[in-house]
């Protein structure tokens, strides 16, 4: 599991050490990872000694490392180049640059074969416009994070410099692991500066392949079919008959019990065709365990007394639910409230279009500004919303954040842009459906977790599809059953 903390966080937690007379020693050794990290990919381009390394340095503490950093790099035999952004430089790190040898200039060399982004780190306030630099040929290493990047929510509110490494001190933060911060962040690498006991809980974690797996795993040697997760699909409608296969399928190739598929003829035939091991009917009786409703239900009458059964069925049982796609259209507060009582686990799992009509619906309480901050801060949007309605909530995007009432987050980046494509969705409510089915029984882990174990495992099979070219959703199962076979 990865933990990150906010920028915020961060910056108390160095507060302590800063009031304790440390902060030229925290500096030195952010700087020095700083220095490691870049001389490390020098070595990986060719000679160190004489290629030329400029850094973009801001008025503060951030282009202090930069600058402590080139100054590590001079020693090496590096053409250290400092390019201010403002008005002044940290002294310190300046007299050290100058007295190893560096120089200041006031544009990015050509011949510079790295680029430094020191100019704001978190001390940084709303938007930044970046200076011109040349094109192409630099490797951009961000110091601390790349400048723009709100560190506490990955939110850039005007330009960046896409950073191939981001070196970021202290603590991984939780702006680079959100949205555009993520994207802008490239490869990230923390450098430990002895934060560790003042930072307190994290603020966000990230599922990774092991916690997936561990949700995902193998059968133990006895157990059954109706002991490995029986999960029920609700999906599918006659005129949007492949999400049912959608589902099913996504859920089958993790390696279910049993799925048992409640739907109308023709997409129960579509389902018995791709998979006749598939248990279909009209209705919800049977054994599931857990279900998944919404993905292509429609918004008809008959769509609501399909959801309605689904919701009485889970709360005669106490079963878990995922609501995905239709069914956040149709469900209500009543719905969740019972669904609440009855101690069942209930999955929300909006896109970013769902999330604020949903928001509209069931909580106008919290609509005001709802849609600027569901832009900017995807983490406190998912959050405000798990808390208000209760359920455990996974926002669909570029960064797929599970967030749950009590304010547990958990955040995925494994897809890629691949997976903008219909039916991806309907293949994640089967992941989500097959992770509650097959650990209803556990209670070890949370619903977030185990909705965030079912995004790892959505993510890294669109990354693996991905790898054989341009894909529509229905390959999603063949790279799902990889995955776990690979591992
Ligand atoms: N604290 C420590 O001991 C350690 C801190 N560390 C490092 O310090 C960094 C934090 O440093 P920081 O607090 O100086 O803030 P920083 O990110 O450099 O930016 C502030 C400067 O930028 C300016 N500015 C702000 N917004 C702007 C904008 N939109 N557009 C343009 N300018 C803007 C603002 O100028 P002002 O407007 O106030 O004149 C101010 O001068 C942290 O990320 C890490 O790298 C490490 O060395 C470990 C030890
Ligand atoms: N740019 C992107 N980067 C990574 N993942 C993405 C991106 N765009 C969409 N996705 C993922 O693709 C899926 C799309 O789901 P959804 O919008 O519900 O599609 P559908 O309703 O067509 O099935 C989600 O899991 C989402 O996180």
């Amino acid at each position: 599991m990865q933990t990150c903390y906010s920028g915020t966080a961060v910056r108390a937690a160095e507060r302590t050490l800063l009031d304790a007379g440390q902060g030229e020693a925290l500096m030195r050794r952010a700087a020095w990872g700083l220095a490691t990290v870049v001389l490390r990919e020098l070595r990986a381009r060719g000679p160190v000694s004489g290629t030329t390394v400029a850094a973009l340095v801001g008025t503060g503490n951030n282009g202090g490392d930069a600058l402590w950093a080139l100054a590590f790099l001079r020693r090496r035999g590096v053409d250290a180049v400092a390019v201010p952004s403002g008005e002044r430089m940290h002294q310190a790190g300046l007299a050290a640059l100058l007295k190893a040898g560096g120089r200041v200039a006031h544009a990015v060399p050509d011949s510079a074969v790295l680029l430094i982004d020191g100019v704001l780190g978190t001390g940084a306030r709303g938007g930044w416009e970046p200076p011109r630099v040349p094109e192409g040929a630099a490797v951009v290493v961000a110091c601390d994070l790349p400048s723009g990047v709100d560190a506490d929510t990955g939110h850039v509110a005007g330009g960046v410099i896409p950073a191939d490494v981001t070196v970021t001190f202290g603590a991984l933060k939780t702006g680079l692991v959100v949205g555009a911060g993520a994207h802008a962040a490239g490869r990230v690498e923390v450098v430990d500066i002895g934060l560790g006991p003042h930072l307190g809980a994290p603020d966000v974690s990230s599922v990774e392949c092991e916690d997936a797996l561990a949700v995902f795993g193998p059968p133990a040697w006895d157990d059954h079919k109706y002991s490995r997760g029986v999960l029920g699909v609700c999906a599918g409608s006659d005129h949007y008959p492949g999400a049912a296969v959608l589902v099913c399928s996504s859920a089958l190739a993790t390696g279910l019990g049993m799925v048992q598929y409640a739907g109308p003829e023709r997409a129960a035939d579509l389902v018995l065709a791709a998979h006749p091991e598939v248990v279909a009917g009209p209705g919800t009786e049977g054994k599931a365990q857990a279900w998944v409703v919404g993905p292509g239900l429609g918004s008809d009458k008959d769509a609501l007394s399909r959801l309605n059964e689904v919701v009485a069925a889970c709360v005669d049982a106490g079963l878990p639910l995922v609501l995905d796609a239709s069914a956040l259209a149709l469900v209500e507060l009543e719905d969740l409230a019972r669904l609440r009582s009855a101690g069942c686990d209930v999955a929300l799992t909006p896109h970013q279009g769902e999330l604020l009509k949903l928001v509209d619906r069931l909580a106008p309480e919290i609509a005001d500004g709802f849609a600027d901050l569901a832009k900017a801060d995807p983490v406190a949007a998912a959050r405000r919303t798990a808390e208000t309605l209760g359920a455990a909530v996974l926002l669909k995007g570029s960064t797929t954040v599970c967030a749950a009432p009590d304010g547990q987050t958990f955040v995925q980046n494994e897809g890629g842009a691949e997976l903008a494509t219909a039916g991806t969705g309907d293949c994640l409510a089967g992941l989500v459906g097959s992770a509650l089915a097959r650990t209803s029984g556990d209670g070890q882990r949370s619903t977030v977790e185990k909705a965030a174990a079912a995004a790892w495992l959505h993510g890294t099979a669109g990354k693996r599809a991905a790898e054989g070219g341009p894909f529509g959703s229905s390959r999603m199962p063949v790279a799902v059953q990889t995955v776990l076979a690979e591992r």
